[in-house]
């Protein structure tokens, strides 16, 4: 009998892993400024900011994407923070640190805004102009730049590559307690799951869902966007289906710091992510479940102390079942 051979990536995730996988450092910031001025138009940055109430970590954002990257190192062009309604002084205080702001009332205002993130994002469109559009939450903390630098890295350097994923260390960081790799649940319980079992090409992202990408205008514009915390898996699955996996790239930038919201608040969300899911099953026809439609391997990332890369582990997805036991034989025999 053959060997039994351990779970494995797929061959062209293992490849897209090894070709479209780098860390920040992999660009230094002259090749960087170079290549952006070489580019012309098509190099023009704009980072945009979704912001809801975010008043304790917007303005720290703000000044060192401007101080590192407007004024040392000029390759921002736009930093836009898009207000989804704050009640606080999100706005005052990111205008103070000097983002343009914009409130989402003010983009497309015949059309009533739909409350989340993905709402804003989608209207950011309208409220920037470069061709490359970079997104970042604005709830990080400990900011550092090269989330940022790091994923507009590979778009000013490679005509190919039309979307950047960020990835990281996600610390779970509660009323003083730290659990070093246990943030990132709604992704570890919900959409890593779904995104290897339905769209297996997606399994080498570490952070499909991270709120830290960027990508080519010319793409964005072209896909829908769920108004809400979907946006992330839709644009990324659509964004599959529109330019290939090989289009789509990942950066490691370290380690993301940020504010955590409570499980009901994650239950919330994962429900969003799951819909969005759906209704992409349901539009490619792939809801039929049927075997070949399923891969059930499941493969998860942890950071290698010694090498500081991420390692892909494959597990396989047991869904084997038996029988009502009332049809089993021996159970109806016994006595
Ligand atoms: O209605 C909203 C809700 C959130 N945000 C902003 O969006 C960003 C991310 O929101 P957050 O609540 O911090 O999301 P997380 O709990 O961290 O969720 C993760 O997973 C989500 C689902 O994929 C992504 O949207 C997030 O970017 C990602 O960080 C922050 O700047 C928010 O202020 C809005 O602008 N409007
Ligand atoms: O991205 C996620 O999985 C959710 O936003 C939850 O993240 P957290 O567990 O780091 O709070």
């Amino acid at each position: 009998m053959p060997e039994e051979l351990p779970p494995a990536l797929l061959p062209e995730v293992a490849s897209w892993l090894r070709r479209r996988s780098w860390t920040a450092a992999d660009r230094p910031a002259a090749a960087l400024l170079a290549a952006k001025r070489a580019a012309g138009p098509a190099g023009t940055v704009s980072v945009v900011l979704p912001a809801l109430d975010e008043e304790p970590t917007v303005g720290e954002i703000v000044r060192v994407i401007r101080r590192e990257l407007m004024e040392r190192l000029p390759l921002v062009d736009e930093l836009v923070v898009v207000d989804s309604g704050s009640s606080d002084r999100t706005a005052e205080l990111a205008a103070a640190a000097g983002a343009r702001v914009v409130h989402r009332d003010e983009v497309l205002p015949q059309l009533p805004a739909a409350p989340g993130k993905g709402e804003v994002l989608w209207r950011s469109l309208l409220a920037t102009s470069g061709e490359i559009v970079c997104f970042i939450d604005a709830d990080l903390r400990e900011f550092d730049p090269a989330f940022v630098s790091g994923i507009v890295g590979p778009l000013l350097t490679d005509p190919a590559i039309q979307l950047v994923k960020a990835m990281y260390d996600r610390p779970l960081e509660t009323d003083g307690a730290v659990v070093p790799a246990g943030g990132g649940r709604v992704t570890e319980l919900v959409a890593r799951p779904l995104l290897n079992l339905h769209w297996p090409q997606l399994a080498g992202f570490v952070q499909p869902l991270g709120g830290e990408y960027a990508a080519r205008r010319s793409l964005l514009e072209r896909l829908p966007f769920p108004t809400g915390y979907g946006v992330e898996l839709g644009l990324l699955v659509d964004a599959l289906d529109a330019v290939g996996l090989d289009a789509l790239a990942q950066v490691d930038v370290g380690v993301r710091h940020h504010r955590h919201q409570d499980g009901q608040a994650l239950g919330r969300m994962a429900a969003t992510i799951y819909r969005t899911a759906l209704e992409r099953l349901d539009r490619t026809h792939r809801l039929k479940a049927e075997d070949d439609l399923v891969r059930p391997l499941l493969t998860q990332f942890t950071r290698d102390p010694a090498t500081r890369e991420f390692t892909a582990h494959t597990h396989p997805v047991g869904a084997l079942e038996r029988p009502p036991m009332a049809t089993v034989p021996e159970y109806r025999d016994r006595s």
